[in-house]
């Protein structure tokens, strides 16, 4: 499988705060992925970094083989780099299928041809019922499907999804995770932020954690989720030597009890 998506020795601060600093990692076509790390990592900026939203300090940002270091995003988009924001913002006073349109007039220019591609786009998410409501009118669910569908119509090679689940309840998470695992599948590159782990572990066929700006670790979501420096970037220094003595002072008390 081939790489879509490389940076290498990018990197970015605000002042004197090292955002993000010499991450390199290869996003490989066709794959979901994930960006994990704790609150602060520097996760958000290195998708800014990588959809043309920041300019970094230091490195380069190679998709599908072309540098496009500094490109705008409008230009990435009509590439297939998409990203989608954190916190939603669809146009409130107009209706979801005129929100979704936006995104498909980057490759439809006639209204008629973009409103009519936004309804497949709404069927992909499962929005076809609230086409026709004002986007003001949207749960916070259906604000996060908005978000995902007005990212799709763009007809992205590579989706990058920030926290598409953040704020859902748990039976919201249980139904988005198929609709994230529907765009992968439909052969859509995604690469997301994610702090519900259980969404991560269910999705991600590869891992990235960021701590402090840095990357810390890669690999499968259960090899992450076992790496000592990803325990202790979360919870705390010492904390996977706490955890094993802990293990290792229950097991002596179960064999002294036996
Ligand atoms: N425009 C900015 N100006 C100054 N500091 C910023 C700016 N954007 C981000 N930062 C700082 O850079 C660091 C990384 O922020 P970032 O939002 O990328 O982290 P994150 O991993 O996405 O966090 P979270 O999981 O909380 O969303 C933080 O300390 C943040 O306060």
């Amino acid at each position: 499988m081939s790489t879509l998506l490389q940076i290498e020795g990018v990197g970015k601060s605000f002042g004197g705060l090292k955002a993000v600093q010499n991450v390199s990692l290869s996003v490989t076509e066709g794959r979901l992925s994930a960006l994990i790390g704790p609150n602060g990592a520097g996760k958000t900026t290195l998708f800014a970094l990588m959809s043309g939203f920041l300019t970094p300090d230091t490195g380069r940002v190679v998709f599908a083989g072309l540098d496009i270091t500094g490109q705008p995003p409008h230009l990435n988009a009509r590439m297939g780099l998409t990203r989608t924001f954190q916190i939603v913002q669809p146009f409130a006073a107009q209706t979801v299928r005129e929100n979704i349109a936006v995104g498909a007039h980057l490759h439809l220019p006639r209204r008629a041809q973009a409103l009519e591609f936004a309804e497949s786009v709404a069927s992909q998410v499962g929005l076809t019922p609230q086409l026709d409501k004002l986007a003001s009118d949207l749960t916070v669910a259906g604000r996060k499907r908005l978000e995902l569908a007005r990212a799709l119509a763009t007809r992205p090679r590579l989706l990058l999804l920030d926290e598409v689940l953040a704020g859902l309840n748990p039976q919201e998470i249980a139904e988005m995770i198929p609709v994230v695992q529907g765009i992968a599948q439909s052969g859509v590159t995604v690469l997301m932020i994610e702090h519900v782990m259980q969404a991560v572990m269910s999705l991600a066929q590869e891992v990235w954690v960021l701590a402090q700006g840095q990357l810390i670790a890669q690999g499968t979501p259960a090899e992450v989720t076992n790496n000592k420096a990803v325990v202790e970037a979360y919870l705390g220094h010492g904390t996977a030597e706490r955890l094993q003595k802990n293990a290792a002072q229950a097991k002596t008390a179960q064999e002294v009890q036996a």
